[in-house]
């Protein structure tokens, strides 16, 4: 159930996958499922974006997302969740922010893929989220390089652990962050709406 909020009890340590999910794919199983490993955790939350704030295009709309998500992600340990829409926050350091003031006891780590990496520094308030919660990164085709000079890699270098390191990582003091190596996987929603198999295809915002 995406429902209500997620249950976490103090200790646990809980990834959170944010993301448009528009729609959600193998790649997001894949990324998932490697940071449960690598990194220990105990849960993976999918907090489905309202909307991506450097993102000009609109997504699907919030429940058909949630429920297509929810179709991908049978897993005992990951939970799809509206979150950021129950807090009313688009913005990754507001929503950490409250999600670690309303968790006591959890360690919270953000997940992202490499592409996200590379835009980091254009996120708001991007050094506090770094500051905040320890992050894992994930390869991914075509930004693996760009990601490793990326600004966010470049201010934050001696905070990278190495990857022999990963399951330190969710219980290290930020900031903390790990590169994570993987067959990558060449899936993205852009390429599935351009398939036309997912019916949000090619609405825009009027302004971005
Ligand atoms: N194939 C993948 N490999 C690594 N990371 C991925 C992959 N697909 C998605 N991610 C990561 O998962 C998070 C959520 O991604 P999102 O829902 O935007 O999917 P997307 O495929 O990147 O979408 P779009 O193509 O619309 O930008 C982001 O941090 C993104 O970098
Ligand atoms: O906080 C920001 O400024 C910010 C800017 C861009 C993206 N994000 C978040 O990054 C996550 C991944 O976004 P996306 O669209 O690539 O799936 C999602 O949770 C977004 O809300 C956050």
């Amino acid at each position: 159930m995406s429902t209500g909020w997620p249950r976490a009890r103090a200790g646990q340590a809980i990834g959170l996958l944010g993301g448009s999910f528009d729609p959600a794919h193998e790649g997001h199983m894949a990324i998932t499922l490697e940071a449960i490993r690598r990194f220990r955790l105990d849960r993976v939350w999918w907090m489905v974006s309202p909307g991506n704030p450097l993102k000009a295009r609109r997504p699907a709309p919030m429940p058909q997302r949630i429920a297509q998500a929810e179709a991908v992600a049978r897993h005992p340990r990951i939970q799809v969740t509206d979150i950021e829409a129950r807090l009313g926050t688009r913005y990754t350091a507001q929503t950490i922010a409250r999600l670690t003031a309303r968790y006591p006891g959890i360690d919270f780590i953000w997940l992202m893929g490499a592409d996200n990496l590379v835009q980091l520094h254009r996120w708001q308030d991007w050094h506090r989220i770094v500051e905040t919660v320890p992050m894992g990164v994930f390869a991914r085709p075509g930004d693996r390089l760009s990601a490793r000079l990326s600004r966010a890699a470049r201010v934050y270098r001696a905070a990278q652990l190495p990857m022999g390191s990963a399951e330190a990582l969710a219980r290290s003091q930020a900031p903390a962050w790990c590169f994570v190596n993987l067959p990558m996987s060449a899936v993205s929603s852009t390429a599935i709406r351009a398939g036309g198999d997912w019916p949000s295809s090619g609405r825009k915002l009027a302004k971005p």
